[in-house]
């Protein structure tokens, strides 16, 4: 079956929410005093938005083969992602087979490895990649998970991100990740209300549903096998990305640190099989978190989530809406997945990539059966005032 070459590739740059979640407006519980790296400047406490964790914006890619078919995918990335998306990668797509994603993917990571490797760059690529993946499921009708290897189970179940585990535990999710609100910088103080909020959730969720913190890199190894021991009190189920994504000996020594029946867990700002390779080589953490848009698109994730299958690591992607979801349901190292509750009171479940995506799914109860819609099944919103600041 001979498929139409790709004729345009295009970057579209967006503002708002979307794939760039953490761009909400005030009052969003994402956006409240939550610890970071940066917590360490005062200044730099109350907001994230503050030191620019909303920086970038969208990244739009879009693919359009010869016969007119578009396949589309959104990430985090906005213009320097769209720079390199159409001076630099661009190239390797324009003109050729969209079936041939390795090569292309091989040609995109080595051509920018001199500068790239992770962060920005493969955001771009993985921006590429998810909106080729697109592209090849609308070219052959069919959903990207039947191009994975097809569903190993009929739905998917999800845990909820969000300030109101309690809320989530009423809407059927099996638990409720919190984002953690004070490091190390505030001391004992900070260390006891952490607890104080986990106990209070512990207390309204009851004993079986799952608890666990969102560190977001903001800890020291000693703060964060501290807070281990002391939520184990209240059945903490997992800590998660407590110290920084470079400091892989850190997480092996909290591994190892960390209370006996506590899962470890990081990698959503981890990228490519190198980097997943060295977190379970190193045995940094129990579950790897890699995100479909930012560790190198499907492609890659192909291959990190197979060596995590072979050292019989879960592979839990972070909450990237669609494009975790068609990958999920074909992994058996993926037994559940994320789902960020994105309303500002995290009191009702709206779609993640909301308003970017037409067709979003979202869980009801907790769970979601996919459709058989070619390619992730969404399409783009045309309405979301998308520029193309590098056009060609
Ligand atoms: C809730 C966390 O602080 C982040 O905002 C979240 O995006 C990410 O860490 C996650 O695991 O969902
Ligand atoms: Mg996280």
């Amino acid at each position: 079956m001979a498929f139409p070459v790709i004729k345009h590739v295009r970057a579209f740059v967006v503002r708002g929410g979307g794939a760039d979640y953490h761009d909400q407006g005030d009052g969003h519980w994402i956006d409240d005093h939550i610890a970071t790296p940066m917590s360490r400047y005062p200044e730099y406490r109350q907001s994230r938005q503050s030191f620019g964790i909303n920086v970038l914006g969208t990244l739009v890619v879009e693919i359009e083969a010869a016969d007119g078919t578009i396949g589309f995918a959104v990430t985090t990335g906005g213009e320097p992602a769209a720079y390199i998306v159409e001076k630099h990668l661009a190239r390797f797509l324009e003109g050729r087979d969209p079936t041939e994603v390795e090569k292309i993917w091989d040609q995109m990571y080595f051509s920018t490895q001199y500068y790239g490797r992770k962060g920005l760059v493969v955001n771009a690529i993985s921006g590429v990649d998810l909106a080729l993946y697109d592209l090849l499921g609308k070219l052959r009708q069919e959903p990207v998970y039947a191009l994975l290897g097809g569903k190993v189970r009929d739905e998917l179940t999800f845990y909820a991100t969000g300030a109101r585990p309690d809320l989530a535990k009423q809407m059927g999710f099996i638990g409720g990740k919190m984002p953690l609100h004070h490091g190390p910088a505030e001391g004992e103080e900070g260390l006891r209300k952490n607890i104080e909020e986990l106990a209070t959730m512990r207390e309204r969720c009851g004993e079986d549903f799952w608890l666990m913190f969102d560190c977001w890199m903001s800890l020291d190894l000693n703060y964060a096998t501290k807070l281990a021991h002391k939520a184990h009190e209240y059945d903490l189920k997992w800590i998660e990305e407590a110290l920084s994504p470079d400091d892989y000996w850190g997480y092996r020594d909290l591994k190892k640190n960390a209370p006996k029946g506590m899962l470890v867990t990081t990698g959503e700002h981890e990228a490519t099989r190198w980097g997943f390779r060295m977190l379970l080589e190193m045995e940094c953490c129990d579950i790897i978190q890699p995100d479909v848009g930012w560790c190198g698109g499907v492609t890659e994730l192909i291959k990190i989530a197979n060596l995590a299958d072979s050292k019989g690591v879960m592979m839990i992607p972070h909450g990237s809406s669609v494009y975790s979801y068609h990958f999920v349901i074909t992994r058996h190292n993926s037994p559940f997945a994320e789902f960020l509750m994105m309303a500002p009171k995290a009191d009702e479940v709206v779609p993640m990539f909301h308003p970017q995506l037409i067709g979003e799914p979202v869980p009801v109860n907790g769970k979601l059966k996919l459709s058989d819609a070619p390619g992730f099944g969404v399409e783009l919103n045309r309405e979301v005032g998308l520029h193309r600041p590098y056009a060609r």
